[in-house]
């Protein structure tokens, strides 16, 4: 069954718009995952730990059949190729994609906790975040307003 998740992919060293680049580059190339919406790049403030360089920050949404621990796994791979080393937990990174939603689904593990515990209280998930959910919610307008102008009974339909 196809799922839609979201994920907030974010660098702050080295050449930061390529990390972001060379990180979709590989989501796209994955077999089973699908791009769906790729969201602007946002430089901002670190926050957390505030003794480092800013991040340039991105969201994007994924369909795909993985489960949510093999979404994880390539995520992880996805960092290790790009060269990420965990000196401490907040310090800076080359690239870091963590898992914001994952369909309806949640998940409270030692691996795997969804919807991402920080994500309602950060910005710079959530201006990337409404962006391209904005851009789903627009279409979502444009296909009530052309069934309100069927004016059918949507209990017409053979579902
Ligand atoms: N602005 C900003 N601050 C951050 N602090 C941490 S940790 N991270 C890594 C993601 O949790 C970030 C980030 O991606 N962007």
């Amino acid at each position: 069954m196809m799922t839609t998740a979201y994920l907030s992919i974010g660098t702050n060293i080295g050449e930061r718009e390529q990390n972001l680049q060379d990180a979709v580059k590989l989501l796209i190339a994955h077999k089973t995952i699908s791009v769906t919406a790729i969201s602007s790049i946002y430089e901002t403030a670190a926050v957390g730990y505030t003794d480092q360089a800013d991040f340039l920050n991105i969201a994007v949404a994924l369909e795909m059949e993985l489960d949510a621990y093999e979404l994880l796994a390539e995520c992880q791979k996805i960092e290790n190729d790009l060269g990420r080393v965990r000196e401490f937990r907040w310090g800076p990174r080359i690239i870091d994609l963590d898992i914001l939603l994952y369909g309806q689904q949640q998940y409270e593990t030692e691996k795997l906790i969804i919807p991402h515990p920080r994500m309602y209280e950060r910005a710079f998930v959530l201006v990337p975040l409404e962006e391209i959910m904005t851009q789903n919610y627009d279409m979502l307008v444009g296909v009530q307003k052309a069934l309100h102008a069927l004016d059918i009974e949507k209990e017409g339909v053979n579902l």
